[in-house]
């Protein structure tokens, strides 16, 4: 990985940033483990504010500071805007640190730094895979317009993000939701005519252009991916779970149909495409396979699942789609039920718990299969239950609760993360802005395995073609080109409302 050398983090701007030491901070809760760090729950001591901290891993570095670090550093020093995730302050640590099971963390320099961040309750994975969880349409609707107008604003600003997926879309419980994890994050600018590496972007999310090889790309890589996450929110689940490069490239074929010059003009020319074009003639399916989406979501879907990037609607055109102007419209974010927080960490930990618990408890039956008949059954510590009473139907929505942990309740360290059932009691009146289920148009989720990460990992099977090779394929300016029709003549009070800039 390419790192600067240590001591020369020089971030324009960032001059008294990195003056504090992270002892400024208690550690009440780990929340997040990433490629590049560990993220912890954490209290300003003086000021009692909850925050996020972000340790950046220095243990694989052998000659410095990361550079994703470093662009992660500069790229949120520029971006402020309310659907992205603030980065506050730099700290660090001096002398050696230890790890949650007591062992020194093994960092050569000695010292660590931390990104301070805003901290969010929840990221999208994490609250969707909560058991029994539906969302309904309002609220997917104010998620993917929250989400559009973040990356509307990365996008105007020259910042493609280059790894939109759940577990980096944080909410808060005033229903706000931001963009976050930026370590893949790069500045662009419509000119560039420089190389850009296509091994970014969480394999379930990543664009078919990036997939075949293609090495000059712009914002149309952010939108595949929100394509994915919008009706992965309808549909309950992960549309396009490949387990490696071909598997994926061929799964979205066979939802979007084969590329070729007449659906995507320039495709034979992207360096793989010879290689992975399918051998058989596939049609789009994408209306078949979601017919239970309305009419206007489809629509939207379609945009953001094109194949050929340069037709691929961006995220002003996609804020001005029928989908978020017509009923039921977007529900405001402050009126969303609040939740225990829940970051795909946890909920990750508290499954990985419960199948061990589950695998002990068959284990015991077997060997003591008469004994354990008669016991009661065995308690599932790591998961974390709706009530009984609420067991009921799969689009029966989690309990929303009145007042729900605000950053202050958060006094002391909470115990092990599902340790204990919510603490939310259900209520049978969906309060303001909460709509019962629409039946199968509402959304869900199911918990699955998770997606190989987009960084830079070698592609399976050195043999497999995925060699990267020069590019002449161009995407072509998709962006910035506000299309016509309802943009241009509604754009004015829309681009108000959603704050962008003109
Ligand atoms: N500001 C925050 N508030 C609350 N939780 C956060 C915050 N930032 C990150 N997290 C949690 O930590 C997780 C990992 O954070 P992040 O994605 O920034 O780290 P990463 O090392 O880049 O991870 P990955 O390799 O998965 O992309 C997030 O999915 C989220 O659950």
């Amino acid at each position: 990985m390419a790192v600067a050398a240590y001591g020369q983090l020089n971030v324009e701007g960032l001059a008294s940033w990195g003056s504090r030491s992270v002892d400024c901070f208690e550690k009440l809760e780990k929340i997040g483990e990433g490629t590049y760090g560990q993220v912890y729950m954490a209290r300003e001591i003086t000021t009692g504010e909850i925050v996020a901290l972000k340790k950046i891993r220095m243990d694989n570095e052998k000659e410095g500071f990361p550079i994703t670090a470093i662009r992660e550093i500069k790229i949120l020093k520029k971006l402020h805007h309310e659907n992205v995730i603030k980065l506050k302050e730099i700290v660090t640590s001096q002398g050696p640190e230890v790890d949650e099971q007591g062992k020194l963390d093994g960092n050569k320099y000695n010292s660590n730094i931390y990104m301070v961040f805003e901290y969010m309750d929840h990221d999208l994975t994490g609250l969707s895979d909560r058991p029994g969880l539906r969302f309904t349409i309002p609220q997917i609707k104010c998620y993917m317009k929250q989400l559009l107008t973040g990356l509307h604003y990365c996008h105007v600003n020259q910042v493609l993000h280059r790894d939109i997926k759940g577990s980096n879309l944080l909410i808060d419980n005033e229903g706000t939701l931001k963009l976050a994890d930026f370590g893949l994050a790069r500045s662009f600018s419509n000119d560039h005519n420089g190389n850009l590496t296509n091994r970014v972007i969480t394999l379930w999310y990543r664009p078919p252009e990036l997939l075949l090889g293609a090495t000059k790309y712009g914002p149309a890589v952010d939108m595949w991916s929100v394509g994915c996450i919008f009706a992965e929110l309808l549909h309950g689940k992960p549309i396009l779970p490949g387990k490696n490069e071909p598997e994926q490239l061929n799964k979205i074929f066979e939802l979007c149909g084969s590329p070729d010059e007449l659906n995507w003009p320039g495709v034979s020319k992207i360096p793989w495409y010879n290689k992975f074009k399918p051998t058989r003639q596939m049609k789009k399916r994408v209306r078949q396979v979601f017919q239970h989406f309305d009419r206007h979501a489809l629509d939207l879907l379609e945009k953001m699942l094109s194949l050929d990037p340069s037709q691929r609607i961006s995220a002003k055109d996609a804020l001005d789609a029928e989908y978020f102007w017509t009923d039921p419209l977007p529900c405001d974010p402050k009126s969303l039920p609040k939740y225990e927080a829940s970051h795909e960490f946890q909920t990750k930990k508290k499954r990985q718990q419960q199948r061990q618990n589950e695998e002990m408890a068959k284990r015991q039956k077997l060997q003591h299969p008469q004994q354990h008949a008669r016991l009661p059954p065995i308690q599932q510590t790591g998961q974390s239950h709706p009530p009984s009473h609420w067991a009921g139907p799969a689009n029966s929505y989690p309990p929303p609760v009145s007042s729900g942990p605000t950053h202050h309740q958060y006094g002391k360290p909470r115990g092990p993360p599902g340790g204990a059932p919510s603490r939310y009691p259900p209520s049978g009146n969906p309060s303001g802005g909460y709509y019962p289920d629409r039946g199968s148009q509402g959304g869900g989720y199911t918990s699955g395995s998770y997606p190989p990460q987009g960084r830079g990992q070698p592609y399976p099977g050195g043999a497999s073609g995925y060699a990267v090779g020069p590019s002449n394929y161009s995407q072509g300016g998709q962006y910035g080109s506000s299309g016509t029709g309802r943009g241009s003549n509604l754009g004015g009070n829309r681009s108000q409302q959603y704050g962008w800039p003109q």
